[in-house]
């Protein structure tokens, strides 16, 4: 049965000062995120004989659920900023020049700590995706590759049947079976307007999945929350992979407070691993930690690829215009910056709710009905909306299902003409166009992502959904890419994001080709049954291309908050940073394991897939480690 862990766990053993250090460590891990603690966690428990430290820059702090109470009005969750690193990308030429605000966790448990808890798992295509850009070398990190490694990295909860019977709730436990303190469920709770949407698409005719966390999700599907079952808790990274095991692990030490400057090889890039500057946030002095095993950077896919330009580890052109001596040309260190990005729509109902569709979200402007949920969500288990997080239902569709086959075909044919025509550099940063190594990366996404829109398997369109009169349409794969670059007037500050949305045109189309579908809805038996009346865009805009184009600019969400691949997974030749081990290529002791590796974003939210991945890169490690001790004879732990 589940472990009641809430924030008010005592968090034990943390540093917080550089004197409580020991003099080296086995591994240290850069980044105490989603990622980087699933490893310290795994290696801690693999390898009692040797140290792991990892470096936060941020501390432990209150990290609510999405709904959690105390709140004035419901939905205003406003989580302590001090728990976000908040950036906001360039002005987009492409967007009427708006500039995209993105967050990302900056605490004990990394973005797991301030996530919207959407807890789901990508499909088989997005691996295969993979595969046909990466070639034979990713073969590992196919479904079959990483399936075991979802499977390990939660404990998934089922509902009650009493809740089943009520909302209908479908999963197979097949997808399931870890017992790691990271968990998932569904929450005890939905709105009465939940399935409107659900109704209104099965009337679409789209698919109905019982389970999306196996490897198929197009169509309908219903996804658990990263939430303790009891207690209707957040569950993240730091509660699960920290809080929950250091104590009884002697060799775990954990070191808030501190950033990752930079790496250094003192004797040379054949002699690893590398040397690990830090910067205290407390007393600003710098000083060095060395690991005798291996450095694994896990700050995430903005912060990363900064700690590796400051240390002249990235494109040459950039560092020399930049003024950072140069020690090993790798062009994809922080290009190839992606983000599932996306417009909106919404309706209004003219014709009223039944009496029995109750409550509604308005229900928390009641003093009364507030209280109760209060109460409600402080039994164990807990019940009522406070256990919601943002929503748990989506829909995931292809091109091919939801537009015509010609259009879809067409926007395929536009990509292979792309790469034939050899124009694809034009479509990417300036500074990467100097690159062959990213251009031909980029051909090989071209070429893999024209096969995969015609797949239809294969999601372009996700579409979360919960309550209310409007939604978000998350394109899944586009095809722009941006950059992470340093603050050159401030290098160990926040870097500087350019998403570049739009910035190749074939996704506008694609943009144009979802709102299109999804405007359907309004027609459906469920939501004429309810007068429902289009709000935005209107029958005139949507008719048009260059005035829905105009629409989807002024809608755009540039992140939902799903940065990717600034240190892609890929072969050196076609910009890839590290190998299908992780590791860097051309440098020893140094692997990079947190969502910078991904080579294009998949077709779901990133969560599941960190902790995947982290189980993944921990395996591979202990898997050496042991080799290597087996090796010198020390034989089986
Ligand atoms: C607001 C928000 C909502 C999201 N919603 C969802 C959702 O609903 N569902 C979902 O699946 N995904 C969601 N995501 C995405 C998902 O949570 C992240 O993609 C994933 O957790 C990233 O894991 P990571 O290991 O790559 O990085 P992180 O978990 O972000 O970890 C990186 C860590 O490194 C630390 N760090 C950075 N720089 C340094 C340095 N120089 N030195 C030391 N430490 C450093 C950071 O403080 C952070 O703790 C959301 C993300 C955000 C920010």
């Amino acid at each position: 049965s589940p472990v009641a862990t809430g924030s008010a766990r005592p968090w034990r053993q943390v540093k917080r000062q550089t004197s409580q250090l020991r003099d080296s460590y086995d591994f240290v891990i850069a980044g105490g995120g989603t990622t980087g603690l699933t490893i310290a966690d795994r290696l801690t428990e693999a390898f009692p004989e040797k140290t792991v430290l990892v470096i936060e820059y941020g501390e432990i702090q209150p990290t609510p659920g999405t709904f959690d109470p105390p709140q004035t009005v419901w939905g205003g969750a406003v989580i302590g900023q001090a728990a976000y690193w908040t950036f906001n990308s360039l002005p987009n030429p492409d967007v009427k020049n708006k500039t995209g605000l993105v967050l990302a966790g900056k605490t004990v448990g990394g973005s797991s700590a301030v996530n919207g808890m959407f807890f789901d798992r990508p499909a088989q295509v997005d691996f295969d995706l993979w595969s046909n850009i990466g070639g034979a070398g990713l073969k590992s990190w196919d479904w079959d590759g990483l399936f075991p490694f979802f499977k390990k990295s939660v404990t998934f909860t089922e509902p009650t049947a009493e809740v089943v019977q009520k909302y209908g709730y479908t999963w197979d436990m097949s997808a399931y079976g870890g017992t790691t303190p990271i968990y998932s469920t569904f929450p005890p709770f939905l709105w009465a307007d939940h399935p409107i949407m659900r109704n209104a698409w099965k009337e679409l005719k789209v698919k109905v999945q019982k389970e999306c966390a196996g490897g198929f999700k197009d169509g309908l599907c219903w996804i658990p929350i990263s939430e303790n079952p009891m207690t209707a808790r957040r569950s993240h990274a730091g509660i699960g992979h920290y809080a929950a095991v250091n104590t009884s692990r002697s060799n775990y030490d954990l070191l808030v407070r501190h950033q990752v400057t930079k790496i250094t090889y003192p004797n040379g890039l054949d002699t690893g691993p590398p040397v690990v500057q830090v910067k205290s946030l407390v007393t600003e002095k710098l000083f060095n930690v060395s690991a005798k095993a291996e450095v694994i950077l896990s700050a995430g896919v903005f912060n990363t690829p900064s700690i590796l330009l400051r240390s002249g580890i990235g494109p040459d052109n950039y560092l020399s215009t930049a003024g950072i001596s140069l020690v090993h040309h790798l062009p994809g260190v922080g290009s190839n910056l992606q983000d599932h990005s996306g417009p909106g729509i919404s309706w209004n109902y003219t014709l009223p709710f039944e009496a029995s569709m109750w409550p509604l979200p308005s229900a928390m402007l009641d003093p009364d009905f507030v209280a109760n949920a209060t109460a409600d969500f402080d039994k164990i288990p807990a019940r009522g909306p406070y256990t919601l997080a943002q929503s748990n239902t989506a829909l995931f569709l292809s091109l091919s299902k939801m537009a015509s086959s010609t259009l879809a075909r067409s926007i395929s044919t536009k990509m292979r003409q792309i790469v034939s025509a050899k124009t694809s550099a034009s479509y990417l940063p300036r500074e990467s166009r100097a690159h062959p190594e990213l251009v031909a990366g980029y051909d090989a996404q071209l070429l893999a992502l024209a096969k995969f829109y015609e797949n239809p398997l294969a999601p372009t369109l996700e579409v979360p959904w919960a309550t209310g009169t409007a939604a978000r349409l998350i394109f899944l794969h586009s095809l722009s890419r941006g950059t992470v670059r340093l603050n050159l007037s401030s290098p160990l500050d926040q870097p500087i994001l350019d998403f570049r949305t739009a910035s190749n045109p074939i996704d506008m189309l694609v943009h144009l080709a979802h709102v299109r579908f999804l405007r359907k809805i309004y027609q459906t038996p469920t939501m004429q049954r309810y007068g429902a009346v289009e709000v935005a865009p209107s029958e005139e805009i949507a008719n048009d291309d260059a005035k829905l184009a105009d629409y989807v600019k002024d809608t755009m969400t540039f992140s939902f908050m799903h940065p990717c691949c600034t240190a892609a997974m890929l072969p050196p030749k076609k910009g890839g940073v590290v190998g299908p081990d992780l590791k860097v290529h051309g440098l020893k002791g140094l692997r990079i394991a947190d969502m910078s590796v991904l080579p294009v974003l998949p077709s779901s939210h990133l969560s599941a897939l960190a902790y995947a991945v982290g189980e993944k890169a921990a395996h591979a490690i202990i898997e050496e480690w042991d080799g290597k001790a087996k090796g010198k004879g020390k034989g089986k732990r």
